[in-house]
């Protein structure tokens, strides 16, 4: 609205550029990126200021005409929601929503309106579920058709001559009857997912400057008089990739969306979401950047959300919620500076991502270095107008001419970073904001798109143009571990920018998460790995610079470690089955001084339990979940990850980054048909072995206990009580190994039970039973 402060009545909030990452379009339903699609297109944003970039790793045909479908769709979704105030803005979730979706509506022709977009919507589901077939058969017709052609050629050229069958390769065909530069169904050199063009489709145009009213005519869906129709820009990019290239798997496609958005959109803030991670509360947006433009916000890196999940199981079996983190940990973290980069629902500032260091940055450290290393002051008037800095080099300007080295050499995009800095910067209309832009710069319109910037664009996403340049390294997403997420939020902390954790009322984003044993195993397995490839790099929290502080780095070096302590963990849950194998107890003797160690322990776990439960909020039930699964992750995938970061360390065998499936949720019969999912993985052996013999420990212990001469029950029970404790935790794990109905592939016991006789027998050889406790007769091992 205008307004003395703001004659033209134009909004003057930053711009934000929304990116999205898919990468195949079998794990990762097209039908979920869309929705995610529709519910940004819709968010409570001012519309020329937003632009929405989807990267697809896949460079499949199919999510691209996904896309073109939700683009279309949101020409009837996005109004509707505006007019309605609709919310959640993400239609599969709004339409199944199971409370009364005619509550708090005033407005006579919501249930006409609702009806017919419902209507629309069930067309758009039958559409994109139809994508595949019709890309399928239409591929076929044309191919056939060339087939048809070239047969015809030949024909002509041999004239009379028996005809061989010609070959031609089976391409992947357009609607326009062209090829599909990206991956082809049958891949063929030069189409597949490693080795195709770059592609970039505008598939919804840079929005004019002024609102656009709908009108009320007949031929629309909906009446539309009095909403703004206008929709963001929306842009698909399927980055360039080649053979010999390493392509650094989401990082590098989030950096080439990077660079293409700051030549066609170039919105000073970024915000990151995975393609299954969509718009919750429309207001979210809003609500992170009041954080970048408050007092003192021109030093925030970011801001993360919490992320949250849906279509988890009601008992949460594998602990997918993660609340103790997301709500104990995080928000703790808030309080040192700032909350790790979580890899999805961040906003980020676009300079602090360019490895520029946060404003103001010489002036005060807080690092315990300065009392020994006293800096010399530097003018701080400079300081106030200081122009953009690099980090590590010291004291040096921003330098356009050294740009090339560190961005690569698209003119378009240094041209682009001081106005992305200035965009960025907080409204200035207190005094007490330093730093600031003067009110009203942001109201100009934005330029047009052209041809050439357009071309400019696609060249930055080609696979050659990081080549010699800072791009992963200090520049963007950095690159080097499969969780570059972590790594990427260290470095910005580590050149003293801060980050804000930022817990909405209602969820700012929601998103799935893996609810079967596997798939979740396996996300924990990527996780560790990411972590202890970054424990053996020069992201080591342990040469962080002096601008963290001590607790800080205390926490980022946690998450390197953290996988080791699956060694410990799987030395304490054999411990109680050789115990009972061996009859003797951990200790020779019950003594005071074990006593004690044991009792302070437990008190100590006792408090860490009360403190995560009640910083957190969650429910006893939950909290042993959460245990539970330390455990189940710790000897399985935590092992595992140990084992993958030192081969990798040592033999340099790369690590792949394996997609988490999202469940399309269409499954009408079971909302969690997926947790009854078993398939197999060597993961699973050392949590079975651990259950088989502490099982085959407690046998033995029970009996030899009862034929022994003179029973030591209370020492039996001491034993078996450990055994217990360990079997408890890992009864999810038994849980998801059964399957819905007990069809557990025969292997898992095969196995198992091999692994356990040879481990009782080798224990039995070694150290034979002697004297009076023994069960059965002598035993001598061949
Ligand atoms: O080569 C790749 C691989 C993955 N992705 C995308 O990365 C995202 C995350 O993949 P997902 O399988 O869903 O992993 P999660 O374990 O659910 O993701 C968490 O952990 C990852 C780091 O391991 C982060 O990248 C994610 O943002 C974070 O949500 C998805 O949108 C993918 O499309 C790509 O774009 N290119
Ligand atoms: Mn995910």
């Amino acid at each position: 609205m205008p307004s003395p402060n703001n004659p033209t009545g134009k909004s003057d909030l930053p711009g934000i550029d929304i990116f999205v990452s898919t990468a195949d379009p079998e794990k990762e339903p097209p039908l979920v990126t869309s929705n995610t699609i529709l519910s940004i297109l819709a968010a409570d944003y001012p519309v020329e200021k937003l632009a929405c970039f989807v990267s697809d790793d896949g460079g499949a045909l199919l999510t691209f005409e996904a896309m073109a479908e939700a683009a279309s769709f949101a020409n009837t979704w996005v109004p509707f929601c505006r007019k309605h105030d609709i919310e959640p803005r993400n239609p599969e979730t709004y339409f199944n929503l199971k409370r009364d979706p005619y509550k708090n509506k005033v407005k006579a022709d919501f249930v006409k309106d609702r009806r017919r977009v419902k209507r629309e919507y069930d067309e758009f589901k039958v559409r994109i579920n139809g994508l595949p077939d019709s890309i399928r058969r239409r591929s076929d017709a044309y191919h056939a058709r060339e087939e048809i052609k070239a047969m015809k050629q030949q024909r002509q050229k041999t004239d009379d001559e028996p005809v061989e069958i010609v070959k031609i390769p089976k391409a992947t065909w357009m609607a326009d009857g062209t090829h599909w530069p990206g991956t082809w169904l049958s891949s063929g050199p030069e189409h597949s997912k490693g080795d195709h063009a770059g592609i970039m489709q505008v598939m919804l145009k840079p929005p004019s400057d002024e609102p656009l009213q709908g009108t009320a005519d007949d031929t629309r869906l909906i009446d539309l008089s009095d909403v703004d129709i206008r929709l963001p820009m929306l842009v698909y990019v399927s980055r360039e990739k080649r053979p010999g290239y390493d392509h650094n798997k989401k990082a590098g496609a989030m950096n080439a969306l990077v660079r293409a958005s700051a030549i066609m959109s170039n919105g000073p803030f970024i915000l990151n979401l995975d393609c299954d991670h969509y718009i919750y509360n429309s207001q979210a947006l809003k609500e992170g950047m009041c954080f970048m433009m408050d007092r003192g916000g021109d030093r925030l890196c970011y801001v993360q959300f919490p992320q949250r999940f849906e279509g988890i199981d009601p008992s949460d079996r594998y602990a997918n919620h993660n609340t103790v983190f997301f709500d104990g940990n995080m928000r703790a973290l808030d309080g040192l500076q700032g909350p790790v980069y979580v890899g999805t629902g961040c906003l980020f500032r676009r300079i602090a991502l360019y490895g520029f260091d946060p404003p103001r940055s010489k002036e005060h450290h807080p690092g315990f270095c300065s009392c020994c290393f006293p800096r010399k002051k530097r003018a701080t008037v400079a300081e106030e107008n200081r122009s953009l800095r690099m980090g590590d080099s010291d004291d040096e300007e921003m330098n356009l001419s050294l740009a090339p080295k560190k961005f690569g050499n698209s003119t378009f995009l240094i041209d682009s970073i001081p106005v992305a800095e200035f965009q960025g910067r907080p409204l200035a209309d207190h005094p007490a904001v330093k730093n600031g832009r003067p009110p009203g710069a942001l109201t100009i319109p934005r330029e047009l798109l052209d041809a050439s910037t357009v071309a400019e664009a696609i060249s930055v996403i080609s696979c050659w143009y990081e080549d010699k340049t800072e791009w992963g390294q200090r520049v963007g997403w950095i690159y080097g571990s499969v969780t570059e997420d972590v790594v990427t939020g260290y470095r910005m902390h580590n050149r003293g920018w801060k980050s804000v954790y930022c817990v909405t009322k209602r969820d700012a984003f929601r998103g799935s998460a893996p609810i079967n044993l596997t798939d979740r195993l396996h996300q924990v397995l990527r996780w560790a790995t990411g972590s202890v490839e970054i424990f053996f790099s020069r992201n080591n929290a342990l040469f962080a610079s002096s601008k963290m502080k001590l607790l800080q780095r205390i926490a980022y070096l946690n998450v390197g470690i953290y996988p080791f302590t699956s060694i410990f963990l799987i030395v304490y849950c054999f411990l109680p089955a050789l115990s009972l194998f061996s009859g003797q107890f951990i200790v020779q003797t019950l003594n005071v001084t074990f006593l004690v160690y044991l009792l302070l322990i437990t008190v100590t776990l006792c408090m860490l339990a009360v403190l995560e439960i009640k910083w957190s909020g969650i429910e006893l039930e939950e909290w042993w979940r959460n245990e539970q699964f330390w455990l189940i992750g710790g000897t399985s995938a935590h092992l595992a990850a140990v084992i993958q970061g030192l081969l990798k360390v040592i033999a340099g065998i790369e690590i792949s980054f394996t997609l988490t499936s999202k469940s399309g949720g269409d499954d009408e019969d079971d909302e969690f048909a997926d947790l009854y999912i078993v398939k197999w993985t060597s993961l699973m052996i050392p949590p079975i072995t651990i259950m088989m013999i502490n099982l085959i420990a407690i046998a033995v212990g029970v009996s030899r206990t009862i034929y022994s001469t003179i029973p030591q029950w209370s020492r039996l029970l001491g034993g078996v009580f450990f055994s217990f404790w360990v079997l408890a935790h890992l009864y999810p794990f038994a849980k998801g190994l059964m399957g819905r109905r007990g069809r557990t592939p025969t292997i898992v016991f095969v196995w198992s039970g091999l692994v356990a006789i040879i481990i009782s027998l080798l224990w039995v050889a070694i150290n034979p039973p002697s004297g009076t406790n023994q069960i059965g007769g002598s035993f001598q091992f061949p």
